[in-house]
């Protein structure tokens, strides 16, 4: 992987992972691909002790054994984790035409690498140095998840449901934009970190009364403009307007 890569959220929920390789990195790696979802097989005569545990619990299965072609059989993604660079190139050899890889030791050769990730609730922030220093990657997310704290995920979650209502009752794309970006104002997060939730929802309440209002201007100016109006543009804002009030 030369070029600077194509980020992306996969979702891997149920798709078979097979991990070669049982130490403390296929560990890391295991616990975020359980965390997705993934159905995931470790392929290791030895295991740290995360990936013993999970083995246990049957979040995992696990092949007590070296490395062998078969082993990755129909995965949608492979992670070479061994610590043994023949064996990591050993399963690169052994891929499917449409299976991705991750080779721990070899980024060169890798379909794709793991940024840093931390989470708040649906909020992700990601950071990757294209593989030149993981370790500055996870110091700027460590920075980063200072500054992001933990009231983002309510902040989030209220925007998302804010945005799913907009989406709903405003048709009119500009509307819709302004509403969105009158959304992010700092006043909402300050008044989520406060724990003033009521205040919050009555405030993005008179955010849309007012949007749809002058929508409604807006729709009556051009209507005795030109004789013409939009009906179904009317409607969804008075709608609105009398929702709200
Ligand atoms: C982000 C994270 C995600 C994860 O693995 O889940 C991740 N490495 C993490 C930590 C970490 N890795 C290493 C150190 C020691 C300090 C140092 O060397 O800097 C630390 C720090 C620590 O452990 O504290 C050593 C290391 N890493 C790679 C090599 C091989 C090489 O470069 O050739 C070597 C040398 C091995 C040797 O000694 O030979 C390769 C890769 N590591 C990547 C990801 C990909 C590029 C990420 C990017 O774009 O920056 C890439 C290319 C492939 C991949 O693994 O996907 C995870 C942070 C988890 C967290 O947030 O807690
Ligand atoms: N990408 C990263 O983030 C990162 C970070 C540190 C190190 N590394 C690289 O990853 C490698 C692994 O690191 P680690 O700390 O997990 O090592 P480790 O020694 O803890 O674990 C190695 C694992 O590989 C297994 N293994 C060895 N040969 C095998 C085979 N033929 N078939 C199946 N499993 C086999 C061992 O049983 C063991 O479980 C290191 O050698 C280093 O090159 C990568």
């Amino acid at each position: 992987m030369n070029k600077p890569g194509y980020p992306v959220i996969l979702n891997i929920e149920e798709l078979p992972v097979v991990v070669i390789g049982g130490g403390t990195v296929a560990a890391r790696k295991v616990g975020k691909l359980l965390e997705a979802g993934a159905q995931v097989t470790v392929v290791s005569p030895q295991l740290a002790p995360d990936l013993k545990e999970w083995a246990r619990q049957g979040k995992i299965r696990w092949l007590d054994k070296q490395f062998d072609p078969g082993d990755i059989r129909g995965a949608r993604l492979v992670i070479a984790a061994t610590n043994d660079p023949h064996v990591n190139i050993a399963v690169y050899n052994a891929l499917e035409p449409q299976q991705w890889i991750n080779i721990v030791d070899r980024p060169d050769l890798s379909h794709f690498i793991v940024p840093t990730t931390f989470r708040r609730g649906k909020l992700s922030i990601s950071v990757s140095t294209s593989g030149a220093s993981p370790g500055l990657a996870k110091k700027i997310t460590a920075e980063l998840a200072e500054r992001y704290d933990d009231v983002y995920a309510d902040y989030v979650d209220f925007l998302a449901s804010c945005r799913e209502e907009i989406l709903q009752h405003v048709s009119d794309q500009k509307q819709r934009q302004r509403l969105f970006a009158a959304l992010l104002d700092p006043v909402f997060l300050r008044l989520t970190r406060e724990g003033k939730q009521e205040e919050r929802s009555a405030r993005y309440r008179r955010l849309l009364s007012t949007a749809a209002g002058s929508a409604t201007a807006e729709v009556e100016r051009k209507a005795g403009q030109d004789g013409d109006s939009d009906p179904a543009l009317k409607q969804s804002v008075q709608q609105q307007s009398e929702d709200e009030i």
